[in-house]
């Protein structure tokens, strides 16, 4: 009897365990999966019926025809002229009034003509000029109650000092269908990369066609600034990644400009005044490789006229290792030292052929020797 008893438990027990396991197993099942689409190859919600009448991804209603940035519209020559010679004026018209003062004395004593040297130093115009014109004076006034008026006599020797007679016109033109080359020098800082957007503006309203070779690829913002200039007035601008060979940008500048038929090509170079022989290495070899598509035409040294003897020493060193042809004075409307001009084409046997009178896009100008001499004179 006690054995059926153990029988029937176990059955019991055995059926309790079976069930048990059949319902642990049954919750451990996964739910009734949904029904699923084939995974899509990008990830995006399925499409509804409100993404077909709107589209995920918006496209603009309408693409405009024309979507190139508006390109500016350099000022002319003429209203140029007009309103930098005011400039001019402006920062310069101390030294000629100064002088004017001194030479309108009714004596012109010793004292007077010390004084009238130190206003000319102090202006920058140097030792050697300065003497020279003080003599000039001296032998012009030097009779008291001189028929000659100070005034006339101080312009024609200033005319005279600052040299009218240089030829100042820019070489920005090639010969046998070539572009002309423009290569541009300088200490960093002296308003160089500056200079080569400014000068862009002056021919490009002058409808010549131009190509920019950003050169100066030791500092990545010169190329940065160098593109925007070019992207302001449509002119293309050559560039390489940052450290690229500067002569392998220069190249590839010109190459562009003879390819496209440009008219001038002008290439801002790096200005690291390391030493001597590193520069004479690099311009050298600038101008050496430009010098396979075509001839360079022009040589600006930018100096910043308010570096004074600095700015002298650095124009030396540049004069000495690249073939300079034409100076620009950068900053003139920053310093009242015009008499620079005189110093620096001395000092170098060039021209001074272009000038700096503020930091607007229009603010460079061609120099001009009578317009300059007026300014000085108020
Ligand atoms: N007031 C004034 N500022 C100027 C003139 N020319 C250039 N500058 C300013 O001088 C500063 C230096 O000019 P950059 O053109 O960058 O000088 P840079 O020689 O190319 O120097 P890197 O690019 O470092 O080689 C800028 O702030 C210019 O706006 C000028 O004629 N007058």
């Amino acid at each position: 009897m006690a054995s059926w008893l153990y029988l029937v438990i176990a059955i019991a027990v055995l059926a309790v365990v079976l069930v048990v396991a059949l319902l642990v197993g049954r919750s451990r099942q996964a739910p009734p999966a949904a029904p699923q689409a084939p995974a899509p190859d990008v990830v995006v919600p399925p499409p509804t019926d409100a993404d077909v009448a709107e589209p995920a991804v918006e496209v603009p209603a309408e693409v405009p025809v024309d979507a190139a940035p508006t390109l500016e519209k350099p000022e002319g020559t003429a209203s140029r002229l007009v309103r930098l010679r005011q400039r001019l004026a402006g920062s310069q018209s101390g030294l000629g009034r100064g002088l004017l003062a001194l030479l309108s004395r009714d004596r012109l004593d010793e004292d007077t003509w010390e004084s009238i040297e130190d206003t000319l130093i102090t202006a920058d115009v140097g030792v050697a000029p300065t003497q020279e014109l003080v003599e000039k004076l001296r032998t012009r006034l030097r009779v008291e109650g001189s028929a000659e008026d100070p005034r006339t006599v101080l312009r024609e020797e200033l005319l005279a000092l600052v040299d009218a007679g240089m030829d100042r016109r820019l070489q920005v033109s090639g010969a046998d269908g070539k572009p002309g080359v423009v290569l541009v020098v300088g200490v960093n800082g002296s308003g160089k990369t500056t200079t080569v957007g400014k000068l862009s503006r002056i021919l490009v309203a002058e409808d010549r066609s131009v190509v920019l070779g950003a050169a100066d690829t030791f500092r990545a913002a010169a190329v940065e600034q160098l593109a925007t200039w070019g992207e302001r007035v449509g002119v293309d601008v050559v560039r390489g990644p940052e450290g690229t060979d500067p002569a392998s940008v220069a190249f590839e500048a010109v190459k562009e400009g003879v390819d496209t038929g440009a008219d001038t090509v002008i290439v801002d170079t790096a200005g690291r005044l390391q030493n001597k022989a590193g520069l004479m290495d690099e311009l050298g070899k600038v101008k050496r490789v430009i010098e396979k598509q075509a001839p360079v035409t022009e040589v600006l040294l930018v100096l910043d006229a308010t570096t004074g003897q600095n700015g002298l020493i650095q124009a030396r060193v540049f004069g000495e290792v690249a073939d300079v042809t034409g100076i620009v004075l950068t900053k003139l409307d920053g310093s009242a030292k015009g008499g620079i001009v005189v110093q620096v084409q001395r000092e170098l046997g060039v021209p001074v052929k272009l000038v700096g009178l503020g930091e607007g896009a229009d603010d460079l100008a061609p120099f001009e020797p009578s317009a300059f001499v007026d300014a000085l004179l108020g």
